[in-house]
């Protein structure tokens, strides 16, 4: 019912202004899927390797496309992504570059639902899937700086987490109200701030006061809203490791690792923190695992570009201890299917996923009915700037089904 008839390839922008592969997926019975792939800045050095989107294109025509057309059933995500997997015959999607794989993969899903007339994160998630009965928490980027915006913090992302929330809305809507409230505090301030590649606001200020505005900003608005609102970091820190040093560069500041430790539990202990991602370097499996054993059982701590959504990582850091929940990336291991593995392996083991975006994305919303299918805590997909509110207000639609 679901048979592939046709895949089909381009190229569109994507909101950094660069070029992305989008696919195009129609099935025998008419089931139209349209998926594009997002693209990293802060890139960790084990993820699955994105060509040049042209590049991607034709080497995916010559070699994937063929095996899909007339052969798989777009319905059957593991057969899709089994023969990108054939296609492709490299470990990280070198071949036919990861961006064309992750593209068809969620063009494919969602012709599968088509065909089938159900929402996707249905399709995916299974019937079972009750979008009203829980939902993921929006992390929304506030303020930011690291590789996504110059001469701004040197922790790449400050991140407002309403757990509190009573609907997925009502937390859309509080994120939006911690970003403005960062706006009027930076203006009592005197501090102009552009906004960096994910809609936060990066001024060109030291970390130490932007927890203090990110601080304000939370409270003035839990105080309004009347529910709470915690929030938590993305440091990205293996942007900030230098390794031949063997220390964490703030600037002028340096940190070995033990003072990394350190100065991250401080962090989750003076401002509540609820989420930590990427405390330390992506090859740090041990100071992760220290710093978990120390506040994992008040904040999550989140492997990144530590685990690159890939379950032989993953199954590393489950065994060594090192963190509490696992970003979410397709793009970062190329299908589906292994996300999906990642997703199952992390919470069989107790850890929670978050499902997230890239600082470089389009309008595609896979992201939101994939953190709804795999009922993760939380979904980081920004704050403002459509690439990023499209995802925001599918998961209203979701919650209403409204799909
Ligand atoms: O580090 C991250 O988590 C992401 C998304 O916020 O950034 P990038 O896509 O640049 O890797
Ligand atoms: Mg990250």
């Amino acid at each position: 019912m679901t048979l592939i008839e046709s895949v089909s390839l381009r190229r569109v922008l994507d909101s950094r202004g660069n070029p992305t592969v989008e696919a195009d997926v129609l099935t025998q019975s008419g089931g139209f899927g349209r998926a594009a792939a997002p693209s990293g800045a802060s890139t960790g050095e084990y993820e699955a390797i994105e060509l040049p989107p042209k590049e991607a294109i034709a080497r995916a025509r010559e070699h994937a496309v063929p095996r899909l057309v007339g052969s798989v059933h777009a319905g059957n995500q593991r057969d899709v992504d089994a023969a990108l997997h054939a296609a492709d015959g490299t470990e990280d999607f070198s071949e036919i570059g990861a961006n064309s794989a992750v593209a068809i993969s969620m063009a494919a899903s969602k012709a599968g639902a088509d065909v089938l007339g159900a929402p996707l994160f249905q399709h995916l998630g299974g019937t079972f899937r009750d979008a009203d009965r829980s939902f993921p928490v929006p992390l929304g980027n506030v303020v930011g700086g690291g590789e996504h915006a110059a001469d701004a913090t040197h922790i790449q992302e400050f991140l407002s987490a309403p757990v509190g929330a009573p609907s997925v809305a009502e937390a859309v809507f509080a994120n939006a109200d911690v970003h403005a409230a960062v706006a009027d505090i930076l203006d009592d301030r005197g501090v102009a701030a552009a906004k960096g590649d994910e809609g936060a606001w990066a001024p060109a200020v030291s970390d130490a006061e932007a927890f203090e505005i990110v601080d304000e900003a939370t409270s003035r608005v839990e105080d309004a809203l009347g529910f709470g609102i915690r929030f938590g970091l993305d440091v990205a820190a293996s942007e900030l490791y230098d390794a031949d040093a063997g220390v964490y560069r703030y600037g002028d500041t340096e940190r070995t690792s033990a003072e990394q430790v350190e100065y991250m539990a401080e962090l989750v202990d003076e401002y509540d923190l609820a989420y930590v991602e990427d405390p330390l370097d992506e090859d740090d499996y041990d100071g992760f695992a220290d710093l978990t054993d120390r506040v994992g059982d008040r904040t999550l701590i989140c492997g990144d570009d530590l685990f690159v959504t890939n379950v032989e990582r993953l199954s590393r850091g489950i065994d060594e201890g090192a963190a509490n929940s696992i970003l979410i990336k397709p793009n970062q291991i190329g299908t589906l299917s292994d996300a999906f593995d990642a997703v199952e392996l992390a919470q069989r083991n107790g850890l929670d996923a978050v499902v997230s975006h890239r600082s470089g994305e389009t309008e595609d919303t896979t992201i939101a009915h994939l953190a709804v299918a795999t009922d993760a805590s939380y979904i980081k997909t920004g704050t403002v700037g459509g690439e990023r509110t499209a995802k925001l207000n599918e998961l209203i639609r979701i919650a209403e089904e409204a799909v």
